[in-house]
């Protein structure tokens, strides 16, 4: 069975990024193979799985810092192996999985070198700069630790830090690895509305999600791996069943409808 390539519900628009028969492998052990996707300006795409199937794999080829192990990534029209690294930065926002920083910055100058990909070499940032990264840190509501050296912050006021670094840099690509899993249910939920904010600008999202209520909630797309292979892509209503889920995790999961909303239960 071919995998569906074209979207019906986005018409002749381009998609922003492909996944052209994309494979990978750890080791002797294929993750996935023959992936075919394209994520169209205005989706929000969650990418879910049980540890260990390859969704970090995955990011990582869509951001250009891995080779797939088989197929290509487009990204605009253009294969991104063609694109140099501060291409790249212009174009997809990154918010890897929770890291801690190797050199140390305030919150405001880390926010700031967002931009560093969309300007001249060398230059210095301006005052409009400095509004916008303040703006950035009070949609995640950290304005607050502008001045804050990042590696005095916890874990979930960092990752919301990483977040507005993204959102400053204007990329139309953003590449989520698991950016909730460091926050309290409210900066959860704030996160997400401002991924729906960037990709109902016409923008388009993928995140590793865990958290499958989250996937129902805020995501038009969900992919789902299963150890091996992908086992399911579309609406999330139709892709999270209950035996695909239950499948890929191994583990009989239930999915109930409560106040309008899916809820799982293990
Ligand atoms: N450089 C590497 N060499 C060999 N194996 C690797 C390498 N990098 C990752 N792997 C393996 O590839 C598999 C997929 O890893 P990946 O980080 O993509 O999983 P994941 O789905 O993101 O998992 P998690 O939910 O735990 O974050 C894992 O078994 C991992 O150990």
């Amino acid at each position: 069975m071919g995998m569906s390539v074209i979207d019906s519900q986005q018409g002749t628009r381009a998609p922003l990024l492909e996944l052209r028969g994309l494979g990978a492998r750890a080791g002797e052990r294929t993750l996935f193979e023959e992936l075919r996707l394209n994520i169209f300006p205005g989706q929000a795409w969650a990418v879910v799985g049980p540890n260990g199937v390859g969704k970090t794999t995955l990011m990582r080829m869509l951001a250009g810092v891995r080779l797939p192990d088989g197929g290509q990534v487009m990204l605009g029209g253009r294969a991104l192996s063609t694109y140099t690294r501060r291409e790249i930065a212009r174009e997809v926002g990154v918010v890897p999985q929770a890291s801690v920083p190797v050199f140390d910055f305030g919150a405001l100058e880390f926010v700031l070198m967002g931009l560093h990909a969309s300007r001249p070499r060398f230059s210095l940032p301006g005052v409009g700069d400095h509004r916008a990264g303040l703006e950035a840190l009070a949609r995640l509501e950290v304005e607050h630790l502008a001045h804050r050296p990042v590696s005095s912050l916890s874990g979930g006021e960092r990752q919301r830090v990483v977040m507005a670094r993204t959102l400053v840099t204007q990329a139309r690509v953003w590449l989520l690895d698991e950016p909730t899993a460091n926050l309290d249910l409210r900066h959860q939920l704030r996160l997400l509305e401002v991924v729906r904010e960037h990709v109902d600008e016409g923008g388009a999202a993928v995140a590793v999600l865990h958290d499958l209520e989250l996937v129902h909630r805020f995501f038009d797309r969900v992919l789902l791996l299963a150890p091996g292979r992908a086992l399911g892509w579309g609406a999330p209503e139709d892709t999270l069943t209950e035996e695909q889920v239950s499948e890929a995790f191994g583990l009989a999961m239930r999915r109930l409808q409560v106040e309008g909303r899916w809820v799982w239960l293990a």
